[in-house]
């Protein structure tokens, strides 16, 4: 399938996923949720592809928020619409069973946030901005910020960036928990794809199960949490990765994982 909002590279069992309306700083329209979603529908289907970073076009942004032109004119019931489009795409990569990283590139701001909080790391440039800005606009954040962002940094500081709308830096990003690392922007996507390739050596069952067991358990109360987690773990055992892993061990060798 062609995009064109929406650039699609696949390199290394490593899918590179590019929001691309930069004369916008990638803000997200509607073409851009659909696209997205059609790309991580793509991703989940493909054997190849092993774990995706998702990034910006351009240097100034990752995404500076939802498209406020689009959002001008909506009725309450569009405005509905719009936001559960965006959480249908959002769900697509939130559920995807391989890891994904977002690689922030500039401004990451209100539906951009939400964007990357959906992928299960965040790589950002020295030079990358963060922060929720609707309350400036009139509008609270709708694609999931007051609920990843509290779990993420917690509410008093979700509370802090959302009702003040302040764009915070990379470095204080990385301090809150926001984000996982911060590199000099000309390393961001090497260092993105270092980490990338990393964990598409792994293996992918056990990856998937993990990342099943961290992100449904969060959501859980304790008991069941662990024994949700007591069950992925059995489930390991009738993958042959797992025996490849243990072998590899007492073998003193690196694994080979066939992701199965
Ligand atoms: C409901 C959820 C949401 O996400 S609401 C949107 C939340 N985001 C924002 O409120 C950020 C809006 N953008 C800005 O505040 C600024 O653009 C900036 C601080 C991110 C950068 O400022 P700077 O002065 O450096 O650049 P420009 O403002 O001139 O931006 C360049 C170009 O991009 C367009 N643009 C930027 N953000 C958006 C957006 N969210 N939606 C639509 N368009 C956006 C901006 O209008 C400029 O376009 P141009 O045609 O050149 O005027």
């Amino acid at each position: 399938m062609s995009y064109t909002v929406v650039k699609y590279q696949k390199e290394e069992g490593v899918a590179l996923v590019t929001l691309n309306r930069p004369e916008s700083l990638n803000a997200l329209n509607s073409a851009v949720f659909m696209e997205l979603g059609a790309v991580f529908d793509e991703i989940a289907q493909d054997p190849e592809v092993h774990a995706v970073v998702l990034t910006g076009s351009g240097d100034r942004a990752f995404a500076a928020g939802a498209d406020v032109s689009e959002l001008k004119n909506l009725s309450p019931l569009e405005a509905r619409e719009f936001a559960l489009m965006a959480y249908r795409t959002q769900e697509k990569i939130c559920n995807l069973s391989k890891p994904t990283i977002a690689a922030l590139n500039g401004y990451t701001l209100g539906g951009g946030c939400e964007l990357a909080m959906c992928c299960d790391l965040r790589i950002a440039a020295e030079t990358a901005r963060l922060g929720q800005p609707e309350i400036n606009l009139g509008i609270i954040p709708g694609g999931g910020g007051t609920q990843r962002l509290a779990r993420l940094v917690g509410l008093s500081r979700a509370k802090e960036l959302i009702f003040t709308g302040k764009i915070i830096t990379a470095q204080q990003a990385l301090e809150w928990g926001l984000v996982n690392q911060v590199v000099p922007a000309g390393q961001l996507l090497e260092e993105a794809f270092k980490l990338a390739r990393d964990l598409a050596g792994k293996s992918a069952p056990a990856l998937a199960l993990v990342k099943s067991a961290l992100d449904r358990g969060i959501n859980m109360d304790l008991s069941s949490a662990l024994h949700y987690e007591i069950d992925c773990f059995a489930c390991c055992f009738a993958t042959e990765d797992h025996r490849e892993g243990i072998a590899a061990f007492l073998e003193k060798r690196r694994p080979a994982y066939k992701g199965r």
